[in-house]
């Protein structure tokens, strides 16, 4: 039994009238402080509301109440104003909030999720106003329509659904209010506008790789390569000019924070962010005030298919963009929603059975840290992947208070990330058949991957890291998947499969096929470049307690 209580931690104080004490607040108060005599009649008593962590997995939380009593009702009124006095002086915790419920989400729960956990807002004193999504883009028309003003008189929007459902509500979010330079182009696109790029090259087939070093005249990272290729180098999404706009509400916006709570098939964000998967726990880091930032990657596809026109479309990802292998499931399994969260299970084995790889080009901004020397030998290069694949004791796994995480200053959002318009920077290029191709911005814990897509990523260090997955034998292939199914397995180690920490790469298909998978929403894209933006958007979250 707890012998003292943190107000950081205390949600709710109320007074209770003894003669209705409702059955379940006695069973919820299974922890409590009774005074003496607190049975007899007359008594008064009043209810202090916390949480409390699960001794197995603290990251789950779970509701706590303790009662306490006195036979004078003002003693007992003096208490609770003198305890919400004290937690009115706890800073971020919301008083209003916009909740999007999407029905149908996951096994069709997202309305009963959000009931479940509503009395906890409305103890707490926080203001909701709810919309049940009435269809798909319902939360994106919201979001895009909301004038700044409306969306100001809120401290947070919350998701009550999936990963696809929180990108929804992202998207409709900064597609009209992130201004930002749109990231590198592919070098091959800037040949076929007449540059004559030649950046470094890593053929990942092996044998007839051929490494160019041509960093002075790399012109993917310059800002009138832009101007050159007829995109202006500080356009908004919408086109405009950024010198034209007055900026409203300046990114990142850390008044303005996201929640999710868990509904969806996946619910990856959540996990990552929190570290359990449940309602509860989600809604008392929404209702406590918690804060946590979030890299969120710019996506702009500049071709649909490899015959249409050029045409600049932006998109945002908070976990996890993928093609190949992951665009296939995600096509695949929309043909069998119905089935809910086992469709994944069994487009996935479908998909894996195919075993189709994908040819396709992909660049990526060298990190300073991640490079061995200024000069990149096939075995230097090799020592550099190896590098990545630590073994999992050596791991820097992100977690509450992450100190990779709080070490340099957010970006702003008018400005690419550093390392893209630095001098310095680097672009290796990496072409062949590849059997996917995955940038997770974060680790992308889930329960069928226990450790993530990569166990040590950062939920905000302003870095995604893309894994190319080489063309190999379907053996090797199903051995690499099932070490990411385990716990503690090794799945980057592999000859087959490329890793690079990177702030932005590029990507352009060879082949017909351009289906990309964004947080679990389809995406055609035959060309395409994406950068992440250093805690872009904040979370009512405090991260996992690993
Ligand atoms: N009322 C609605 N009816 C149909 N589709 C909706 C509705 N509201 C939202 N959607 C769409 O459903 C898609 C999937 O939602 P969501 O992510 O919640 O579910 P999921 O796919 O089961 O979960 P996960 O993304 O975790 O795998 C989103 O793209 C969203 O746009």
């Amino acid at each position: 039994m707890a012998t003292k209580l943190t107000f950081s931690d205390v949600y709710a104080v109320e007074i209770i009238d003894s003669d209705v004490i409702l059955e379940s607040d006695l069973t919820l108060a299974a922890e409590c402080f009774v005074g003496n005599g607190s049975h007899d009649s007359g008594m008064n008593h009043f209810m202090v509301h916390t949480f409390q962590k699960s001794k197995s997995q603290p990251c789950l939380w779970s509701l706590a109440v303790y009662k306490f009593g006195n036979k004078d009702l003002q003693t007992c009124q003096m208490w609770v104003n003198k305890i919400n006095d004290s937690l009115s002086k706890e800073v971020g915790r919301p008083k209003n909030l916009l909740v999007f419920v999407h029905p149908m989400s996951g096994k069709g729960n997202g309305r009963r999720i959000w009931e479940t956990v509503a009395p906890i807002f409305s103890r707490a004193k926080i203001n909701t106003k709810v919309i049940v999504t009435q269809r798909a883009g319902h939360a994106f028309d919201v979001m895009t329509s909301a004038t700044n003003e409306e969306l100001n008189s809120y401290d947070g929007v919350l998701a009550v659904g999936g990963d696809g459902f929180f990108n929804e509500i992202l998207n409709g979010f900064l597609s009209s209010r992130h201004k930002a330079p749109f990231p590198p182009i592919p070098s091959d696109f800037l040949d076929a506008l007449g540059n004559n790029s030649n950046p470094l090259v890593n053929d990942p087939n092996g044998a007839d790789s051929e490494i160019h070093n041509n960093i002075e005249s790399d012109p993917l990272l310059s800002s009138s390569a832009h101007n050159e290729s007829g995109f202006s180098h500080l356009r908004t999404n919408d086109g405009s000019h950024i010198e034209d706009q007055q900026i409203e509400n300046p990114l990142p916006n850390q008044r303005l924070r996201f929640g999710i709570i868990p509904a969806g098939s996946t619910d990856a964000i959540v996990i990552c962010t929190t570290g359990a998967r449940d309602p509860i726990t989600s809604a008392l880091h929404i209702i406590l005030g918690k804060k946590l930032c979030l890299d969120v990657a710019q996506v702009v596809r500049w071709k649909t298919t490899s015959t249409s026109k050029i045409e600049p479309c932006v998109r945002y990802a908070a976990s996890f963009a993928g093609y190949g292998f992951y665009g296939d499931v995600i096509t695949e399994s929309e043909k069998y929603r119905w089935m809910g969260p086992k469709r994944y299970d069994y487009a996935g084995t479908k998909v894996f059975l195919k075993h189709r790889s994908y040819e396709a080009e992909v660049g990526y901004l060298e990190v300073e840290s991640e490079k061995d020397s200024s000069i990149l030998d096939g075995s230097r290069m090799l020592s550099r992947v190896r590098s990545l694949k630590r073994k999992k004791s050596e791991r820097n796994i992100c977690q509450a208070n992450c100190d990779v995480c709080n070490t340099k200053p957010v970006y702003s959002s008018t400005r690419s990330p550093p390392a893209i318009s630095s001098p310095e920077a680097r672009w290796l290029k990496s072409k062949g058949r590849f059997l996917s191709v995955g940038a997770a911005i974060m680790s992308n814990r889930n329960e069928r991957a226990p450790d993530g897509l990569v166990a040590d990523a950062h939920l905000s260090d302003g870095f995604l890291h893309l894994l190319l997955i080489k063309d190999c034998p379907h053996a090797l292939y199903l051995w690499h998947l099932t070490q990411l199914a385990r716990k503690g397995g090794n799945p980057l180690n592999f000859d087959f499969v490329e890793h690079h920490k990177t702030p932005a790469f590029t990507f352009t298909s060879i082949g017909k096929e351009s289906i990309w998978n964004l947080d679990g929403e389809l995406f055609q894209a035959h060309k395409l470049s994406a950068q992440v933006f250093r805690g872009l958007i904040c979370l009512f979250a405090s991260g996992p307690e690993v």
